[in-house]
């Protein structure tokens, strides 16, 4: 059992707690998450709402009973949810004087740094005024690649676009177990996780037909949120009303992920999780180990490969031989020069192309190592 003391909280409920068994939304489900939020409002902790339910709403307006599995399927019946899901909240909020807003993020809206920090003044703002911000993705518009797919990582993403110094992941168990425990009933509850690789085996995917990704993609959201300094709580749905002791010295029973000692700042958050990025290039073992252990910039030399396409100052994945991604990080030359200059000292390299800005391809303060040990 692990206490906080948290002064803004990104929330994330997930489908598989808002779907009712008999088909459609979980009106009830909404109004317990309502009356939490309101609880902890009242207690002076600043509440970030990230929502699933858009899907499962439609399903319920258009008495299906099993999820869509085509994009433009699931886009329609989303299309119909949003509006039901949104209202549902907006009813509850109003319960208790509260005003909430809709916020429909796409992957697009966090990949450009200026709409990154569009969507961060505009919640700023709304927490200013007091507002309850109600994020779920833009599964109408969003493109099947650019999708952030299930919304663990568009909460994580959130929770550092905001500041947060906790995110919490409410699901239909008690948190990360050894093995799913709907298939092994022998499966132990992991209450702390100081070190993600260490469990990252134990992941399966979805637990119900409503389900996305299961505990690999909140395991995902975990590493992002803890490398950005955040601590995260997965919890059990049937225990969210324990969130309001959490500032009395009382804790909630489920896994709680430790932020990471040395957190990510800012713009190394951005390359590594919100950016997109169209290319890749392979790179040889000193060059890895010069990134990794030594915390150098990325020269020519050690260049092997290039993938994709990208012009100067693009966001590539590094790679090492076998694949892994070592680091990523804002590129100074286009993929065509990369071609031109890979396994090349850096003198030849600048003669090649006199207009570089120095002698390093990606250089270290614009660029976020995704390995911690080679
Ligand atoms: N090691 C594990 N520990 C706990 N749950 C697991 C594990 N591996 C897979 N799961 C599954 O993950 C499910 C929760 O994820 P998901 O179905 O996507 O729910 P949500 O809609 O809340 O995001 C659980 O119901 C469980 O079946
Ligand atoms: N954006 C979709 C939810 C995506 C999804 O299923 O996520 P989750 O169940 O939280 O893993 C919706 O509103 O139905």
């Amino acid at each position: 059992m692990t206490t906080f003391s948290a002064r803004r909280i990104v929330l994330k409920i997930g489908s598989s707690s808002l779907n009712h068994s008999r088909g459609g939304l979980d009106e009830e489900a909404i109004a317990e998450v309502v009356d939490v939020i309101a609880a902890l409002k009242q207690s002076g902790i600043e509440c970030i709402l990230v929502t699933s339910g858009a899907v499962a709403a439609g399903m319920g307006e258009l008495r299906l009973h099993t999820r869509p599995r085509d994009l433009a399927g699931k886009q329609a019946v989303a299309a119909v949810g949003q509006g039901v899901l949104i209202e549902k909240y907006a009813q509850n909020l109003e319960r208790h004087g509260l005003v909430g807003a809709q916020i429909l993020l796409s992957r697009i809206d966090l990949a450009e740094a200026s709409r990154y920090h569009n969507a961060q003044n505009t919640l700023e703002k709304l927490l200013r005024l007091q507002v309850v911000p109600i994020i779920n993705e833009n599964d109408t518009v969003a493109i099947e690649e650019l999708c952030f797919g299930d919304n663990d990582s568009l909460s994580a993403l959130v929770a550092g676009l905001v500041h947060a110094d906790l995110l919490v992941i409410l699901t239909d168990v008690d948190g990360l177990y050894t093995a799913n425990p709907k298939k092994d009933s022998s499966a132990q509850l992991i209450e702390e996780v100081a070190d993600i690789s260490a469990v990252e085996m134990m992941a399966g995917g979805a637990g119900s037909i409503l389900g996305t990704g299961g505990m690999l993609t909140k395991l995902r959201a975990a590493k992002i949120a803890t490398r950005f300094g955040i601590g995260m709580l997965l919890l059990n749905f049937t225990r969210i009303g324990e969130l309001v002791e959490l500032n009395e010295g009382q804790g909630a029973r489920g896994t709680y992920f430790h932020p990471v000692k040395h957190r990510l700042a800012g713009r190394k958050r951005w390359i590594a999780y919100a950016g997109l990025s169209e290319g890749s290039i392979q790179i040889d073992d000193g060059a890895v180990k010069a990134l990794v252990k030594e915390g150098k910039s990325l020269l020519a030399k050690g260049i092997k490969s290039t993938e994709g396409t990208w012009e100067r100052k693009e966001i590539v994945r590094i790679l090492n031989l076998v694949g892994d991604e070592v680091a990523r990080g804002v590129i100074e030359l286009s993929r065509h020069e990369v071609e031109l200059v890979k396994g090349l000292h850096s003198e030849k390299m600048q003669e090649l192309i006199p207009d570089s800005s120095g002698e390093e391809v990606v250089h270290r303060d614009n660029m976020t190592l995704m390995m911690d040990s080679v």
